[in-house]
């Protein structure tokens, strides 16, 4: 039987990313698809681990190829899922994550309806802020930028079937992990 498609969205800095390495440690047997985007690598981050970084034209080419499963500008950058990431591994019966923004969400809804969506939603709009100017990866400028998107990405959370509220950690690790498990 092929495997599952577990796409977790939500806004920029709510958790994702914290969230699904909790997960990844707790079920080992799900796998992340590594996302291609056309953004700078943040200092620590490599090629083909935690993005694949193209250049626009790259991006481009691989876009009209058909390479990719979705794709979406976001903050003035591209991200996109390749299809390489996921048609192996779930023929051959693994589960796979995508950690993929909004936009995105809504192309894999489209194409793979048997997909599970799931919105990570913050306590509050504030706490955006506060955990992004905590992680410390983002200038000022970017940040406004990355609430501004946060807006109309919250207001989409009733689109999806799954809402996992990450305000304590372990709360929404415990609810995130029980939603996979029940799904698989
Ligand atoms: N429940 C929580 N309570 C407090 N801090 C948290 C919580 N969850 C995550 N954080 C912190 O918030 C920051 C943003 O988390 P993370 O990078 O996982 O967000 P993200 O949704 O993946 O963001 P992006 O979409 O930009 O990649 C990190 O510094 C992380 O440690
Ligand atoms: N549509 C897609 N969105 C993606 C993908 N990979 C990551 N993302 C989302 O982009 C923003 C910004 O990410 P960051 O690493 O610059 O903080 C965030 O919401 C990610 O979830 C993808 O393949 N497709």
């Amino acid at each position: 039987m092929p495997g599952k498609v577990f796409v977790i969205t939500g806004p920029s800095g709510v958790g994702k990313g914290t969230l699904i390495r909790t997960l990844l440690e707790r079920v080992p047997e799900l796998e992340l698809a590594v996302s291609a985007t056309t953004r700078a690598p943040r200092p620590g981050e490599e090629h083909g681990t935690h993005y694949h970084f193209l250049d626009d034209v790259e991006f481009d080419r691989r876009v009209i190829e058909g390479d990719f499963l979705e794709h979406a500008e976001y903050s003035g950058r591209r991200y996109g899922t390749l299809r390489s990431e996921l048609d192996k591994r779930t023929a051959e019966g693994a589960s796979v994550v995508l950690e993929i923004e909004v936009q995105g969400a809504r192309q894999v809804a489209d194409t793979m309806p048997d997909a599970i969506r799931i919105f990570i939603a913050p306590p509050s709009e504030e706490t955006l802020r506060t955990r992004l100017i905590g992680r410390g990866t983002d200038t000022p400028e970017q940040i406004e930028a990355r609430l501004q998107v946060a807006k109309a990405e919250l207001a989409a959370s009733d689109e999806f079937a799954h809402v996992v509220h990450n305000d304590r950690l372990d709360d929404a690790a415990d609810q995130l992990e029980q939603i996979v498990r029940a799904s698989a």
